[in-house]
């Protein structure tokens, strides 16, 4: 059977809560978008390969709960990824100002483990 992919890599999306994390990966992996909010509770993920430069790569991208409450479960995956994404919305300058505390966070996080 053919190989499924050549590297695997882990990312992680966070950001406030509503800012359309779960949309955009929706978008990303299944090209479909869904106007509904249904708040992530701690953390969801999809998966995606690409060929690179011939080489097959397979995104696993978690998606988190930007909702505050489900920090302690979301902070156990900060770790385990390889790359981060932040996201805020464009149209909410709080969850913008809010991505230097995101990203406080995660330097917090890994330099303590
Ligand atoms: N107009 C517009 N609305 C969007 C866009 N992306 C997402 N939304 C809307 O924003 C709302 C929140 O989107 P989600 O993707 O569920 O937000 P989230 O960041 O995953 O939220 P949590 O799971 O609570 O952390 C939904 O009602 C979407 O329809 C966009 O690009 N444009």
């Amino acid at each position: 059977m053919a190989k499924q992919y050549d590297v695997l890599l882990r990312l992680l999306i966070l950001g406030d809560s509503g800012v359309g994390k779960t949309c955009l990966l929706c978008r990303f992996t299944d090209n479909e978008f869904n106007s509904s909010h249904i708040s992530t509770i701690g953390v969801d993920f999809k998966m995606r390969t690409l060929q690179v430069d011939g080489i097959k790569v397979r995104l696993q991208i978690w998606d988190t709960a930007g909702q505050e409450r489900y920090q302690t479960i979301t902070k156990q995956y900060y770790r385990r990824s390889q790359g981060i994404i932040l996201v805020y919305d464009i149209t909410s300058s709080s969850s913008f100002q809010h991505i230097l505390k995101w990203a406080s966070d995660v330097d917090e996080f890994i330099e303590g483990n």
